[in-house]
């Protein structure tokens, strides 16, 4: 008898017929909620489970007697409470490398846009105020040459810090859990302390994961000690970063502007101050969302999960341990 995976945002028709060769898959393409009776329903037969962005708590695990795997179309893993899937043997794998460059070029265009006053400036032209032509007060900052400071430089840290080094003559400052000598190498990046790096450089851009070590490592106290010269980027995940903390720092101009592609809440509340704030470009986690690099996402996530429950190890395994009792 076939194994039985549930699938949910997005897999497109080619993907889904490559599932459905091996596999008995009910697929819910555009799911509102875990809550969802007909969903719940599947999973309650499942063995695999596909999708992204859901938060699977063990609760919701307790509603899946029979899942062995899980797929996630994500590099980033902490909607997944790691530790509990292992003990109970359910193997979690992800989609890094796929997606790196995409991420980075969208972090690289929070950069410039920011800077270059890019939004502000053509909501201007659209709102048909350029009436001559511009002065000093509607100028940015340059990009080139300035200190980029890399909170993080994993895989796609070290992809925005590339372009910065090698295309922009930008010098590289991060912090890291661990030294990264090659790409120290590669592009004269120079490893700090977190406050150093804070203090010196022009563009503070995060990219680490979210984890019980990152929430919140960015507040009042981090925000205090940036340039007021400052431009601040987030792509990695919003709860890193006290979003209280960075309204009102951004208010009393402790640094220049943010580009945000992460949020503590997503979707952005109606409320919240931030996209109405000139110096904030802010984008709907976007990080990936390209046509090329989310079909990619999703057919690694395809792959992953049939060579899981076909016995064969996975590509990207997030908990290895788990993979260990499965291919017992
Ligand atoms: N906005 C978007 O759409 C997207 C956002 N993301 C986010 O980006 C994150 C990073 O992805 P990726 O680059 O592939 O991941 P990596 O694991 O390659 O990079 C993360 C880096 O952060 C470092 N790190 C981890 N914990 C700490 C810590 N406590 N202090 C300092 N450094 C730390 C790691 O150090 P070490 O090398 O020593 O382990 C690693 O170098 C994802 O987890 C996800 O949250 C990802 C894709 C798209
Ligand atoms: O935020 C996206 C991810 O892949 O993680």
């Amino acid at each position: 008898m076939k194994k039985r995976i549930v699938a949910f945002r997005r897999l497109n028709d080619d993907q889904l017929d490559q599932l459905r060769g091996d596999f008995h898959v009910d697929y819910f393409d555009n799911l509102e909620s875990a809550d969802d009776p007909a969903f719940l329903a599947a999973l309650a037969k499942a063995h695999g489970l596909v999708g992204a962005s859901l938060k699977i708590t063990p609760a919701l695990l307790d509603k899946a007697p029979h899942l062995e795997a899980i797929a996630s179309i994500s590099v980033g893993y902490d909607n997944y409470p790691v530790e509990e899937l292992t003990r109970r043997g359910i193997l979690l794998c992800n989609t890094p490398d796929v997606l790196t460059e995409t991420t980075a070029d969208t972090g690289f265009l929070l950069i410039m846009a920011t800077a270059r006053r890019a939004v502000e400036l053509a909501d201007f032209v659209k709102r048909g105020d350029w009436q001559s032509s511009i002065g000093e007060a509607q100028f940015g900052s340059d990009v080139h040459g300035k200190t980029l400071g890399m909170v993080g430089l994993g895989r796609i840290g070290a992809a925005i810090a590339r372009r910065g080094a090698l295309g922009f003559g930008m010098p590289i400052l991060y912090s890291n859990a661990s030294p990264k000598p090659a790409l120290e190498k590669e592009l004269g990046a120079r490893r700090c302390e977190l406050d150093e790096l804070l203090e010196a450089a022009d563009f503070v851009c995060v990219t680490v994961p979210l984890s019980a070590q990152t929430e919140r490592l960015i507040g009042a106290r981090e925000f205090a000690l940036m340039r007021q010269s400052a431009i601040f980027i987030n792509i990695s995940r919003g709860k890193v970063v006290d979003e209280a903390a960075l309204i009102a720092a951004l208010e009393q101009g402790e640094f220049r502007a943010a580009g945000l592609d992460v949020f503590e809440q997503e979707p952005l509340p109606k409320d919240s101050p931030l996209p109405q704030m000139a110096k904030v470009v802010a984008l709907p986690h976007i990080g990936s969302a390209t046509v090329e690099t989310r079909t990619a996402m999703a057919q690694r996530a395809v792959d992953n999960i049939t060579l899981a429950l076909g016995g064969q190890r996975p590509i990207s395994p997030v908990n290895t341990d788990a993979w260990a009792t499965l291919s017992d």
